[in-house]
């Protein structure tokens, strides 16, 4: 189920760090390119345990995590915040530094 746009407002604040373009979430991490590897397996193990997946763009010396729900049209649902808090602490884990783009 798509999330209504307060309830989007809603998701946001409780996902500091997170921006929002349209019907996706993103946020960029600054992190040394093998450990970007690194995190993106750690981070691919969780998709698999609850079957949501983020677009992954690995550049040199960061890595930017973007979600949405392709099925249900590529809309916000609770699944990307939970996929996005979950990406927050993996992220902590590999000492990786939110940046601000
Ligand atoms: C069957 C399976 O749960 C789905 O196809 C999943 C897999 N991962 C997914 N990830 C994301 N981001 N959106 C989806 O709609 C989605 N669907």
């Amino acid at each position: 189920m798509p999330l209504t746009e307060d309830e989007i407002v809603a998701a946001l604040l409780k996902a500091p760090g997170w921006r929002r373009d349209g019907d996706e979430i993103s946020r960029t991490y600054g992190i040394r390119y093998h450990g970007g590897v690194a995190m993106i397996v750690h981070v691919a193990d969780v998709e698999r345990l609850i079957s949501h997946h983020a677009d992954i763009d690995l550049r040199w010396g960061k890595v930017r995590f973007a979600i949405t729900t392709h099925d249900v049209g590529n809309k916000l649902t609770t699944a990307d915040f939970d996929l996005a808090r979950r990406i927050d602490a993996i992220a902590e884990a590999h000492m990786a530094e939110p940046l601000d783009v």
